[in-house]
């Protein structure tokens, strides 16, 4: 695997939960892989989950780890061609990963989309330059519209359930500002290629972008969505139509308990992080799988990296 940044990237996915699930009963099993291999963490966004959970990944496969906050410890970094710096900005993202590509056997990197401009967004403009100058594989630690490593984790957590058709319901949340589609994308993405039974629910104008609606029913209808559902994920996005818009009273589809006894005991699932009370009610949060998700993170990584060092 030369990168990992979709399902698309992935040969077999279900192989790869297999791998992370064997990973998961015995971690340590492959640390003479990682010997003497570094894997560089670039971050040019906050993250608690994925920083630690690739971290304790790499340490795992025996590999050393440097990670770094590009945007407060690192050159103000332009990504535009051909211009003339004569601005804030010191380093090209040219030299900048071919450089960091020369310090290590794998890149990570997370980039959140900027909400402003769709097409830039939606062509993956920065997680793209720095595949195009990196001489080593690279991992998406989320990008501007997807997140893989995060839905590997919520395949692997839902097929250790040993629900063998889950029917999942998919529904937008609350929030107090705009949020990337890209979770819930990639959620949609990696369920559809498992064949999985999905029922997306989101507000009127909150569709994602259709190539992420293959394989999935849309209603506008919360309650449609987690009638009968074994797994309820939330998660909030910005609208894709008036892209980066958020919908002004939007309380009523908070998760509740109420709401999830509609489910076949369903089990609520969520990226993290989560606002509580606003995405889902206390209670809800409490007896919800989110804790498992964020552990599996580990195993997600682990499997990823494990490929990438043995067939690269
Ligand atoms: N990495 C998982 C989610 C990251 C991001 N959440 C956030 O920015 C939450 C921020 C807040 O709640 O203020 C998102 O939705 O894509
Ligand atoms: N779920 C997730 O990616 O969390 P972080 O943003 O904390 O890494």
């Amino acid at each position: 695997m030369k990168q990992f940044t979709s399902v698309h990237d992935v040969a077999d996915p279900k192989k790869l939960v297999e791998s992370a699930l064997e990973l998961k009963a015995s971690p340590y099993a492959h640390k003479a892989l990682g010997k003497n291999k570094t894997v560089c963490l670039i971050f040019l966004n906050p993250s608690l989950r994925t920083r630690l959970s690739t971290q304790k990944a790499a340490m795992n496969l025996g590999m050393e780890v440097m990670v770094f906050d590009i945007n407060e410890d690192g050159w103000k970094l332009e990504f535009e061609d051909g211009v003339v710096m004569n601005g804030d900005k010191a380093e090209h993202v040219k030299e900048a990963v071919r450089v960091v590509s020369l310090y290590c056997d794998i890149i990570g990197v997370r980039t959140f989309a900027g909400l402003q401009n769709r097409e830039e967004d939606y062509a993956e403009r920065i997680l793209n330059q720095f595949i195009q100058h990196s001489s080593v594989p690279v991992v998406s630690l989320e990008s501007a519209i997807r997140h893989p490593l995060q839905s590997l984790a919520d395949m692997i957590t839902i097929y250790e359930s040993g629900i063998v058709r889950p029917k999942i319901a998919v529904t937008w949340a609350p929030h107090v500002k705009p949020l990337p589609q890209a979770v819930g994308n990639s959620f949609l993405e990696w369920a559809a290629a498992f064949g999985w039974d999905i029922t997306l629910a989101n507000p009127k104008g909150y569709n994602p972008a259709p190539e992420f609606l293959r394989g999935v029913k849309v209603t506008h209808e919360q309650a449609e969505a987690l009638d009968g559902a074994d797994f309820v994920y939330a998660k909030s996005w910005s609208s894709y139509d008036r892209y980066g818009k958020l919908p002004g009273d939007n309380a009523d589809w908070t998760v509740t308990q109420e709401k999830m006894s509609l489910t076949n005991n369903g089990k609520f699932m969520h990226c993290l992080p989560l606002r509580r009370n606003l995405v889902a009610s206390d209670s809800v949060v409490d007896n919800s799988i989110v804790l498992k998700q964020a552990e599996n993170r580990i195993f997600a990584a682990q499997s990823v990296m494990k490929e990438m060092l043995e067939n690269n």
